[in-house]
């Protein structure tokens, strides 16, 4: 296959996305402008220019490769993946906004029996995220606000298809976490840690990761020449979201801060 995605990096020696030692692919593209975002450079789906203050000059973000270089590059680590239990995960950006190559590249990784992941907000048509799942054997599925008016006032798209391939990826795979990442101001109050417990428990969802807003992403907004809302906003710490973690607890469903 000659087909070519646009990918932002290739992570190598990863062990905080998955099991075991792994590769991150970054694909390059988004259809949602979630405004805490911490990869602002993953958010156009084209290669762009950005401020490297290491070499002090602008360099491009973005590299158009096809399926078997990241395949060829994957590889490299085998050993690794075998040791450890690990493998690949394929994060962003969005990944399903080049869903028909993360497909053809899931299929080649699994064909080599090397475990795959995804860091997804499963927005997309159902069919596509149907057959997307077909080829993972572990899903981290963001979930960013109960309430779909909230959901577009944060991430410029509403949360009804969202919330519906969530339903099918939890009746249709085997190992599907469901993550929160806890935004100052926008989703973490104690209402809104009731709003989430509701629809988790609708949705028969037992347990979560909670994930507190960090600013890793923060300096990358004036190197990409953007705005930034969050500008000095404090990160928030596990601690910080004692109140929060309480709610979902009493609501029987079990909670871990990442
Ligand atoms: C950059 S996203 C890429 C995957 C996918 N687009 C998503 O949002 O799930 C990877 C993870 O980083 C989290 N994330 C992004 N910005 C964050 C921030 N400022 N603080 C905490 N988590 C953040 C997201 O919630 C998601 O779980
Ligand atoms: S969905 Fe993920 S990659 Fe896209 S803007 Fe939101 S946090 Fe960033």
């Amino acid at each position: 296959m000659t087909k070519k995605a646009c990918i932002f990096n290739i992570q190598k020696f990863s062990i905080h996305d998955g099991p075991g030692i792994r590769t991150v692919i970054f694909f390059k593209g988004c259809p949602l402008r979630c405004y805490w975002c911490s990869n602002p450079e993953s958010q156009l789906r084209t290669p762009e220019e950005m401020w490297d203050n290491q070499k002090k000059k602008n360099t491009v973000v973005g590299e158009f490769k096809t399926v078997d270089e990241i395949v060829a590059e994957v590889m490299k680590d085998e050993p690794f993946y075998e040791e450890s239990g690990g493998g690949v995960t394929l994060s962003g950006g969005e990944v399903l906004y080049q869903a028909e190559f993360a497909i053809e590249l899931l299929k080649e990784l699994q064909k080599k029996g090397i475990h795959t992941a995804c860091e997804t907000t499963g927005f997309a048509k159902k069919e596509i995220f149907q057959e997307f799942i077909k080829h993972l054997d572990l899903i981290f599925f963001d979930v960013k606000h109960y309430d779909s008016k909230r959901h577009r006032d944060g991430t410029g798209v509403p949360n009804e298809l969202i919330l519906d391939n969530l339903k099918a990826a939890l009746s249709e795979h085997p190992n599907v976490v469901v993550r929160v990442p806890i935004i100052p101001f926008y989703n973490d109050s104690l209402e809104d840690a009731k709003g989430f417990a509701k629809l988790f428990n609708d949705m028969g969802i037992t347990s979560v990761e909670l994930l507190p807003f960090h600013q890793f992403g923060e300096k990358k907004y004036s190197y990409l020449n953007r705005d930034y809302k969050l500008q000095d906003i404090p990160q928030l710490h596990t601690e910080d979201l004692d109140g929060f973690r309480d709610v979902f607890l009493s609501s029987t469903i079990d909670c871990k801060v990442q």
